[in-house]
Protein backbone atom coordinates (compact mmCIF):
# COMPACT_ATOMS: atom_id res chain seq x y z
CA UNK A 1 0.00 0.00 0.00
CA UNK A 2 2.74 2.59 0.57
CA UNK A 3 6.30 2.41 -0.41
CA UNK A 4 8.93 5.25 0.15
CA UNK A 5 11.95 4.44 -2.08
CA UNK A 6 15.04 6.01 -1.21
CA UNK A 7 13.09 9.20 0.09
CA UNK A 8 15.16 12.40 1.17
CA UNK A 9 13.87 15.79 1.99
CA UNK A 10 15.52 19.14 2.58
CA UNK A 11 14.11 21.91 4.16
CA UNK A 12 17.22 24.07 3.21
CA UNK A 13 21.18 23.77 3.00
CA UNK A 14 21.19 23.11 6.51
CA UNK A 15 18.45 20.94 7.26
CA UNK A 16 18.23 17.20 6.49
CA UNK A 17 15.00 16.01 7.56
CA UNK A 18 14.78 12.99 6.33
CA UNK A 19 17.43 10.78 4.35
CA UNK A 20 17.30 8.01 2.13
CA UNK A 21 13.90 6.49 3.56
CA UNK A 22 13.53 2.98 2.60
CA UNK A 23 9.89 1.63 4.02
CA UNK A 24 7.14 -0.72 2.90
CA UNK A 25 3.55 -1.17 4.97
CA UNK A 26 1.20 -3.37 3.78
CA UNK A 27 -2.44 -2.42 3.95
CA UNK A 28 -4.02 -3.46 7.25
CA UNK A 29 -0.87 -2.61 8.93
CA UNK A 30 -1.15 -0.53 12.22
CA UNK A 31 2.15 0.91 12.47
CA UNK A 32 3.87 3.64 15.24
CA UNK A 33 6.57 6.43 14.20
CA UNK A 34 8.12 6.96 17.38
CA UNK A 35 11.65 8.63 17.55
CA UNK A 36 13.01 12.21 19.44
CA UNK A 37 11.55 15.75 19.07
CA UNK A 38 12.55 16.66 15.30
CA UNK A 39 13.75 13.19 14.12
CA UNK A 40 11.99 13.91 10.90
CA UNK A 41 8.03 12.38 12.10
CA UNK A 42 6.21 15.06 11.23
CA UNK A 43 7.79 15.17 7.85
CA UNK A 44 7.16 11.62 7.16
CA UNK A 45 4.00 12.05 7.83
CA UNK A 46 3.57 15.67 5.60
CA UNK A 47 5.34 13.50 2.52
CA UNK A 48 2.61 11.02 2.91
CA UNK A 49 -0.15 13.82 2.75
CA UNK A 50 1.22 15.30 0.21
CA UNK A 51 1.95 18.83 1.91
CA UNK A 52 5.89 18.07 1.20
CA UNK A 53 7.15 16.25 -2.07
CA UNK A 54 10.81 14.60 -2.09
CA UNK A 55 13.61 15.90 -3.98
CA UNK A 56 14.76 12.83 -4.62
CA UNK A 57 13.31 8.97 -4.37
CA UNK A 58 9.54 7.67 -5.42
CA UNK A 59 6.83 7.50 -2.72
CA UNK A 60 3.76 5.24 -3.61
CA UNK A 61 0.58 4.82 -2.21
CA UNK A 62 -2.28 3.55 -3.45
CA UNK A 63 -0.48 2.65 -6.42
CA UNK A 64 -0.44 6.12 -6.83
CA UNK A 65 3.60 7.72 -7.25
CA UNK A 66 2.79 10.59 -5.62
CA UNK A 67 6.20 12.53 -5.56
CA UNK A 68 5.21 12.84 -9.54
CA UNK A 69 1.22 13.98 -8.89
CA UNK A 70 -0.11 16.54 -11.22
CA UNK A 71 -1.31 19.38 -9.00
CA UNK A 72 -4.99 18.87 -10.48
CA UNK A 73 -4.91 15.72 -9.01
CA UNK A 74 -3.71 16.45 -5.27
CA UNK A 75 -7.39 17.27 -3.69
CA UNK A 76 -8.53 13.87 -5.33
CA UNK A 77 -5.75 12.26 -3.65
CA UNK A 78 -6.01 13.60 -0.19
CA UNK A 79 -9.50 12.98 -0.35
CA UNK A 80 -8.43 8.91 0.17
CA UNK A 81 -6.91 9.72 2.91
CA UNK A 82 -8.23 10.19 6.81
CA UNK A 83 -6.36 12.40 8.41
CA UNK A 84 -6.64 13.07 12.29
CA UNK A 85 -4.15 15.81 14.07
CA UNK A 86 -2.93 16.72 18.02
CA UNK A 87 -4.95 20.00 17.89
CA UNK A 88 -8.48 18.24 16.55
CA UNK A 89 -8.66 21.18 13.69
CA UNK A 90 -12.77 21.11 14.12
CA UNK A 91 -14.97 24.09 12.22
CA UNK A 92 -15.89 26.50 16.00
CA UNK A 93 -19.01 27.79 14.08
CA UNK A 94 -19.82 24.06 12.31
CA UNK A 95 -22.30 21.52 14.79
CA UNK A 96 -20.70 17.76 15.33
CA UNK A 97 -22.91 16.76 12.48
CA UNK A 98 -21.78 20.13 9.74
CA UNK A 99 -17.93 19.18 10.67
CA UNK A 100 -18.20 15.40 9.48
CA UNK A 101 -20.57 16.53 6.52
CA UNK A 102 -18.47 19.15 5.71
CA UNK A 103 -16.32 17.14 2.94
CA UNK A 104 -19.26 15.40 1.65
CA UNK A 105 -21.32 18.56 0.63
CA UNK A 106 -17.66 20.00 -1.13
CA UNK A 107 -18.15 17.00 -3.14
CA UNK A 108 -21.43 17.19 -4.06
CA UNK A 109 -22.98 14.03 -1.64
CA UNK A 110 -26.82 13.84 -2.06
CA UNK A 111 -28.44 14.85 0.99
CA UNK A 112 -29.86 11.29 1.88
CA UNK A 113 -26.41 9.66 1.45
CA UNK A 114 -24.62 12.51 3.87
CA UNK A 115 -26.89 11.64 6.61
CA UNK A 116 -26.47 8.06 6.00
CA UNK A 117 -22.67 8.30 6.26
CA UNK A 118 -22.49 11.18 8.84
CA UNK A 119 -24.69 8.65 11.41
CA UNK A 120 -22.99 5.42 10.70
CA UNK A 121 -19.24 7.20 11.51
CA UNK A 122 -20.97 9.07 14.53
CA UNK A 123 -22.22 5.29 15.93
CA UNK A 124 -18.85 4.18 15.02
CA UNK A 125 -17.01 6.54 17.17
CA UNK A 126 -19.55 6.64 19.82
CA UNK A 127 -21.44 10.00 19.42
CA UNK A 128 -24.89 9.33 18.22
CA UNK A 129 -26.84 12.20 20.15
CA UNK A 130 -24.18 14.34 20.04
CA UNK A 131 -24.60 15.82 15.88
CA UNK A 132 -26.40 19.07 17.29
CA UNK A 133 -23.58 20.78 19.80
CA UNK A 134 -20.75 22.65 19.11
CA UNK A 135 -17.16 21.34 19.04
CA UNK A 136 -16.54 24.17 21.89
CA UNK A 137 -19.51 22.12 23.96
CA UNK A 138 -17.78 18.83 23.87
CA UNK A 139 -14.15 17.21 26.02
CA UNK A 140 -11.23 16.92 24.10
CA UNK A 141 -11.66 13.14 23.76
CA UNK A 142 -14.54 13.86 22.12
CA UNK A 143 -13.65 17.04 19.63
CA UNK A 144 -11.00 13.67 18.70
CA UNK A 145 -13.91 11.32 17.97
CA UNK A 146 -15.49 14.20 15.73
CA UNK A 147 -12.63 14.60 13.98
CA UNK A 148 -12.05 10.67 13.23
CA UNK A 149 -15.56 10.80 12.37
CA UNK A 150 -14.80 13.41 10.17
CA UNK A 151 -11.17 11.44 8.81
CA UNK A 152 -13.33 8.60 8.31
CA UNK A 153 -16.59 9.39 6.44
CA UNK A 154 -15.01 9.21 3.23
CA UNK A 155 -14.42 5.49 3.54
CA UNK A 156 -10.57 6.04 3.15
CA UNK A 157 -8.34 3.04 2.96
CA UNK A 158 -5.62 4.95 4.77
CA UNK A 159 -6.00 6.61 8.44
CA UNK A 160 -2.87 9.07 9.52
CA UNK A 161 -2.66 10.30 12.50
CA UNK A 162 -0.15 13.07 13.90
CA UNK A 163 0.14 12.58 18.00
CA UNK A 164 -3.36 12.51 18.31
CA UNK A 165 -3.35 12.33 21.65
CA UNK A 166 -1.24 14.73 22.45
CA UNK A 167 -4.19 16.78 23.92
CA UNK A 168 -6.03 13.74 25.66
CA UNK A 169 -5.33 12.63 29.60
CA UNK A 170 -4.19 8.87 29.93
CA UNK A 171 -7.57 7.35 29.82
CA UNK A 172 -9.42 9.05 27.07
CA UNK A 173 -6.19 8.24 25.20
CA UNK A 174 -6.84 5.17 25.50
CA UNK A 175 -9.98 4.93 24.70
CA UNK A 176 -9.19 6.57 21.36
CA UNK A 177 -6.54 3.96 21.06
CA UNK A 178 -9.33 0.84 21.27
CA UNK A 179 -10.98 3.01 18.67
CA UNK A 180 -8.18 3.19 16.34
CA UNK A 181 -8.05 -0.91 16.90
CA UNK A 182 -11.66 -1.35 16.00
CA UNK A 183 -11.08 0.94 13.22
CA UNK A 184 -8.09 -1.00 11.99
CA UNK A 185 -9.97 -4.46 12.44
CA UNK A 186 -12.04 -3.09 10.07
CA UNK A 187 -9.55 -2.94 7.42
CA UNK A 188 -8.21 0.39 7.57
CA UNK A 189 -4.45 1.19 7.32
CA UNK A 190 -3.09 3.48 10.52
CA UNK A 191 0.12 5.24 10.57
CA UNK A 192 0.12 7.13 13.82
CA UNK A 193 3.04 9.13 15.40
CA UNK A 194 3.65 9.34 18.89
CA UNK A 195 5.51 9.82 22.19
CA UNK A 196 3.20 8.43 24.20
CA UNK A 197 5.52 5.42 25.49
CA UNK A 198 2.76 3.61 26.98
CA UNK A 199 0.34 3.86 24.79
CA UNK A 200 3.17 2.15 22.14
CA UNK A 201 4.04 -0.52 24.40
CA UNK A 202 0.35 -1.21 25.17
CA UNK A 203 -0.39 -2.28 21.58
CA UNK A 204 2.50 -4.80 20.54
CA UNK A 205 1.92 -3.20 17.11
CA UNK A 206 4.51 -2.63 14.63
CA UNK A 207 6.70 0.35 15.83
CA UNK A 208 8.77 2.37 13.29
CA UNK A 209 11.90 4.42 15.19
CA UNK A 210 13.48 7.42 12.97
CA UNK A 211 16.28 9.53 14.39
CA UNK A 212 18.15 11.89 12.71
CA UNK A 213 16.30 11.94 9.36
CA UNK A 214 17.06 7.87 9.61
CA UNK A 215 14.85 4.86 10.13
CA UNK A 216 17.10 3.28 13.00
CA UNK A 217 14.79 0.68 13.69
CA UNK A 218 11.67 -0.84 12.66
CA UNK A 219 9.90 -3.69 14.68
CA UNK A 220 7.04 -6.06 13.57
CA UNK A 221 5.68 -6.47 17.25
CA UNK A 222 7.54 -3.47 19.22
CA UNK A 223 7.77 -1.46 21.85
CA UNK A 224 8.89 2.49 22.17
CA UNK A 225 12.29 2.30 22.87
CA UNK A 226 14.78 0.88 20.32
CA UNK A 227 14.82 -3.18 20.74
CA UNK A 228 11.58 -3.74 22.30
N1 LIG B 1 9.64 24.37 7.80
C1 LIG B 1 10.85 23.99 8.18
N2 LIG B 1 11.95 24.66 7.82
C2 LIG B 1 13.20 24.26 8.16
N3 LIG B 1 13.44 23.16 8.93
C3 LIG B 1 12.36 22.46 9.36
C4 LIG B 1 11.02 22.81 9.01
N4 LIG B 1 10.17 21.92 9.57
C5 LIG B 1 10.95 21.03 10.23
N5 LIG B 1 12.26 21.36 10.11
C6 LIG B 1 13.40 20.60 10.65
O1 LIG B 1 13.38 19.29 10.11
C7 LIG B 1 13.69 18.32 11.09
C8 LIG B 1 12.55 17.32 11.26
O2 LIG B 1 11.37 17.98 11.72
P1 LIG B 1 10.01 17.22 12.01
O3 LIG B 1 8.98 18.27 12.31
O4 LIG B 1 9.73 16.27 10.92
O5 LIG B 1 10.38 16.42 13.36
P2 LIG B 1 9.44 15.55 14.32
O6 LIG B 1 10.12 14.25 14.50
O7 LIG B 1 8.04 15.53 13.82
O8 LIG B 1 9.50 16.40 15.68
P3 LIG B 1 8.42 16.56 16.86
O9 LIG B 1 8.36 15.25 17.58
O10 LIG B 1 9.03 17.64 17.71
O11 LIG B 1 7.13 16.98 16.23
C9 LIG B 1 14.00 19.12 12.37
O12 LIG B 1 15.40 19.30 12.41
C10 LIG B 1 13.29 20.42 12.15
O13 LIG B 1 13.95 21.47 12.85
Amino acid sequence: MITFDDVSLNYDARHTALSNINIHIDKGEFVFIVGPSGAGKSTFVKILTHELVPETGSVIVNNIKINKLKPSKVPYYRRSLGIVFQDFRLLSEKTVFENIAFVLRVTGTKSKDIKERVNKVLDLVGLRGKEKELPSKLSGGEQQRVAIARALVNQPTLLIADEPTGNLDPKTSEEIMKLFTEINHMGTTIIMVTHNKDLVNAMHKRVVNIEEGHIVNDVKKGGYDLNV
